[in-house]
């Protein structure tokens, strides 16, 4: 038994196109300790978002073994996956995929009330988090009332909420301009620094690769 949040031993994937097979990642060793935040540094089509959704216990048809805290995914049924990232995983992706007829709050505090949290409880802590993302005045607000840099800071506190072992984020600020990206970022480290969580950051921008704790690359599927 290894303390590593997520442990990837030789993990693969190929797709098949036109008759085709690509091995996309080809045997991927990574090991992430608790709060340790990593930046997954590739290239287009490198297989970033692949791996991501390794993690993510989102899809099937991977080789080797994915460990999420202590535990083998790939021994578990689907139920138990799905408790497994419902209690230990957070996600944010590229485009925030908010749940467009809920308010920011409420996007907030669903995920919580998954995991049981009572209503008031949750509220506090969506009011928390987004008033420290400075969306205190647009807790009543929909997505589409919202700039993107605000969507994707709604994304940030969904995912923080239920205070995940591991963050998964996939170019969570690949939509912004430049300014915009470098704040959403610092404010999701400080967040996620401030509750110890670890997290997999997928991106190609070297500067804010940099702001992480350890970098790691991509390259022909396996990790540097
Ligand atoms: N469902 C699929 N079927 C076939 N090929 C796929 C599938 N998903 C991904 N691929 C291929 O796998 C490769 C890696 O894709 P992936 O999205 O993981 O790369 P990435 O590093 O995240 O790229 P980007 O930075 O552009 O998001 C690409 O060549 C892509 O075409």
């Amino acid at each position: 038994m290894s303390d590593a949040v997520v442990k990837l031993t030789g993990l693969a994937r190929s797709f098949e196109q036109g008759g085709v097979k690509i091995d996309v990642l080809n045997g991927v060793d990574l090991s992430i300790a608790p709060g340790e935040i990593v930046a997954l540094l590739g290239p287009s089509g490198s297989g970033k978002s692949t791996l991501l959704q390794a993690v993510g216990l989102l899809e099937g048809g991977f080789s080797g073994k994915i460990e999420i805290a202590g535990q083998d995914a790939s021994a578990l049924d689907s139920a138990d996956r799905t408790t497994l990232r419902r209690d230990h995983l957070g996600f944010v992706y590229q485009f925030h995929h908010l749940l467009p007829d809920f308010t920011a709050r409420e996007n907030v505090v669903l995920p919580q009330l998954l995991v049981g949290a009572s209503r008031g409880d949750a509220e506090a802590r969506a009011d928390s988090l987004l008033g420290a993302l400075g969306l205190e005045h647009r807790l009543g607000h929909r997505p589409s009332k919202l700039s993107g840099g605000e969507q994707q800071r709604v994304a940030v506190a969904r995912a923080l909420a239920n205070k995940p072992q591991l963050v998964l984020a996939d170019e969570p600020t690949g939509n912004l301009d430049e300014k915009t990206s470098e704040r959403v970022l610092a404010e999701f480290l400080q967040l996620v620094r401030g509750q110890g969580s670890a997290a997999l950051v997928a991106t190609h921008n070297e500067r804010l690769a940099a702001k992480m704790d350890r970098v790691v690359r991509l390259h022909e599927g396996r990790i540097e």
